[in-house]
């Protein structure tokens, strides 16, 4: 198969954009629960910050150690717990790394309405069971060719094969993103900016799926739409633009899209 996958573009995914209800609460906005990485703190402070920006009612930080750094160092609506709350429907991990019984964690919890595997956290193929298309894995490239081999077949027809072996979607990341699903739709993302070539904007975006899927939108729309608000940020930026700055960028580009 060849790059024929479709164009990423607000009217794949625009109609199910979450909007909140006028009676509703926090929790029908959807809890993401994020394991804290205890060295590179960074990248889970970043994907906190998308998760809640890009709408999620709740956003916790699992931190099994630095529960201190944590409370002192994330936004203050983002709560910090040493155990997995109870209340979450969306788990992340990955962003700066992640424990191995964290991971393993991640793997069974097949009650989760998506399961976000960033960085350390995506599967090898032996741990593939009990993956469902509500899983999102979100690679760049050598984490793929890492963990699934060499990209011999191109972008869009490695995604697919990797969404059909694991039955979770992929998100490839890339100047071309691809987002596969394991029923063989993808879809290419070029509304990008080389200006997101940057520390922690892997870690931005993994929140903003998670975020998004706590929200309702199923996984493979919640990624098409994450990408491309990501690159929309990208462009809105360019030049100067830190991780940072993708999240405080989203409140308008939410406005202008809803
Ligand atoms: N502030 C924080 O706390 C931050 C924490 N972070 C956290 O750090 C952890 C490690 O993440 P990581 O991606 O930096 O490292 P790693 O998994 O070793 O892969 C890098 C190697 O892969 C290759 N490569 C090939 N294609 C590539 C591509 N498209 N994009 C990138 N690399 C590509 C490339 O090899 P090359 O092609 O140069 O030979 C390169 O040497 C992870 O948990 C993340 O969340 C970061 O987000 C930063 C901010
Ligand atoms: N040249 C580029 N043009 C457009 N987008 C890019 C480019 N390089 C990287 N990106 C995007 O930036 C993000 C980088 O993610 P990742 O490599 O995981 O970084 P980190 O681990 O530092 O968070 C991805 O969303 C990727 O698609």
């Amino acid at each position: 198969m060849t790059d024929n996958a479709d164009r990423n573009d607000p009217d794949v995914w625009g109609k199910r954009l979450p909007r909140p209800s006028s009676d509703g609460h926090k929790y029908d906005r959807g809890f993401v629960a994020i394991f804290g990485a205890v060295e590179l703190t960074g990248a889970t402070r970043l994907a906190a910050g998308a998760a809640s920006r890009i709408g999620a009612g709740l956003v916790g930080v699992v931190a099994r150690e630095r529960g201190d750094v944590y409370r002192a160092s994330l936004l203050p609506d983002i709560m910090v717990s040493d155990v997995l709350p109870q209340k979450a429907n969306v788990l992340l991990g990955g962003p700066g790394g992640i424990a191995d019984n964290e991971k393993a964690t991640m793997l069974k919890a097949s009650e989760m309405d998506a399961r976000v595997f960033d960085a350390g956290a995506i599967p090898q193929e032996r741990q593939f069971g009990g993956l469902d298309p509500s899983c999102i894995f979100t690679p760049h490239i050598g984490e793929f060719e890492r963990n699934f081999g060499a990209l011999e077949d191109g972008p869009v027809a490695g995604a697919i094969r990797v969404a059909q072996q694991s039955n979770a979607v992929i998100v490839l990341k890339s100047s071309r993103t691809v987002i596969a699903h394991p029923d063989g739709r993808s879809i290419v993302n070029e509304h990008a900016s080389p200006y997101l070539a940057k520390a922690g904007t892997g870690d931005v975006l993994a929140g903003m799926i998670a975020g998004l899927a706590a929200q309702g939108m199923p996984s493979f729309e919640a990624s098409c739409a994450a990408v491309w608000m990501h690159g929309e940020a990208g462009r809105r930026i360019g030049p100067g633009l830190i991780a940072g700055d993708i999240v405080e960028g989203l409140p308008k580009i939410l406005k202008d899209l809803l």
